[in-house]
């Protein structure tokens, strides 16, 4: 196909104190999130001063990216939107549609389906085409746990940081509710596409690395208690792992693309003061996002559509992902949970 510009859609995080209150009430807006942990996680902001790191982290491989198109002669604009913050993606389709695009790709900061990392941005997508007259005709690009440059970039952060002596590789990404998981993925399929993904990508990576041990983990889970979320936690699981008598850890937050601020809370912090409390060791690899070989990858996913190529993947997972205009990419797929309170 032809395109004729690239939106880069992500998340939006806040940039100052009092964007945090309003930024968490648009992430959590109809979800039955107790405001309690609502004051815990605005309390994590504020201590970074209200200022996600993720905007900044987006900006700088949209800049990349942006270089590598460039460098292969491919000329497409970068515009970059969000689904909870500024710059919000219905204000960058409107601007879009002024600068007279009519065919863009859409890159969603999420490498996974299920509805929080995949349809809930097909949503974002339909939700900015209606608020926008002659709005682009936008195409996401696929899912890429599997991809050979994602999990080159994620095998070498670890390497990066993995001790000379035993170690044990601990894989990360964010909780969802179990009834999401079961519902990720076209019904026929079994459901439990997201956390099968994320398994997949952990193993690639751990074979990568060559590991001797490893295991999948989830943090950050918010919702009722009495809601079931995928488990362990992490930092239960350190403390499992110390009781078992293991004295390394090193922590892939391979659910993550930047280091935005459930990576630098929920790790950097309580992951590492529960490991630092143990007397354990504790290495947390980098988030591929600023290498060059994600902005490699994101040209590589605009090639499949712009020039034919082939799409790579190490493993038989599927990849789904690819929607037009914020359509589901199949029937059923990934649909949202029921939410208690609605
Ligand atoms: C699967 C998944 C990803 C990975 C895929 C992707 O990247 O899209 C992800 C990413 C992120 N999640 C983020 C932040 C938050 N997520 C929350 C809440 C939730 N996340 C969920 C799932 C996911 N989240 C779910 C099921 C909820 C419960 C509410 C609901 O059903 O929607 C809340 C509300 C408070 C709380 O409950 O924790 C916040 C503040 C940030 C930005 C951090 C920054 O600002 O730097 C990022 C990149
Ligand atoms: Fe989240």
């Amino acid at each position: 196909m032809m395109a004729d510009a690239l939106l880069w859609l992500s998340f939006g995080g806040p940039e100052s104190p009092a964007d945090v209150r309003p930024f968490l009430e648009n992430v959590t807006r109809g979800r039955g999130v107790p405001p309690e942990r609502l004051d815990e996680v605005e309390a994590h902001y504020q201590h970074f001063g209200g200022v996600s790191p993720i905007n900044a982290l987006n900006k700088a491989a949209i800049a990349a990216v942006e270089a590598a198109l460039k460098a292969e002669g491919i000329d497409l604009p970068v515009y970059f939107g969000n689904r909870n913050w500024h710059p919000m993606v219905e204000d960058t389709v409107a601007r879009m549609a002024a600068d007279g695009v009519r065919d863009a790709l859409v890159f969603p900061t999420s490498a996974y389906g299920g509805y929080s990392a995949c349809r809930q941005y097909d949503e974002d997508i339909a939700r900015a085409r209606e608020a926008v007259p002659d709005a682009p005709d936008l195409l996401k690009l696929r899912h890429f746990f599997d991809h050979p440059l994602f999990i080159a970039a994620a095998a070498d952060a670890v390497r990066a940081v993995a001790p000379d002596g035993d170690y044990r590789l601990v894989f990360t990404a964010h909780s969802i509710p179990e009834s999401a998981d079961k519902a990720a993925g076209p019904p026929e399929e079994g459901g439990h596409r997201y956390s099968r993904q994320v398994v997949e990508a952990s193993r690639l990576v751990a074979d990568a690395v060559g590991a001797p041990a490893h295991d999948v983990v989830w943090q950050s889970r918010s919702g009722p208690p009495q809601v079931p979320w995928l488990e362990p936690d992490i930092v239960d699981h350190i403390e499992a792992l110390h009781a078992d008598g293991v004295t390394a850890v090193v922590v892939c937050p391979i659910g993550f693309v930047s280091d935005h601020l459930e990576v630098v809370w929920d790790l950097d912090t309580e992951a590492r003061e529960k490991a630092d409390a143990l007397g354990m060791s504790f290495a947390r690899a980098a988030t591929p996002g600023a290498d060059p070989r994600f902005a490699e990858l994101v040209v590589e996913l605009v090639r499949e559509h712009t020039a034919g190529a082939s799409p790579r993947k190490l493993s038989a997972v599927p990849s789904a992902g690819c929607s037009l205009n914020g359509a589901p990419c199949a029937i059923s797929c990934c649909e949202p949970a029921r939410r208690p309170g609605r």
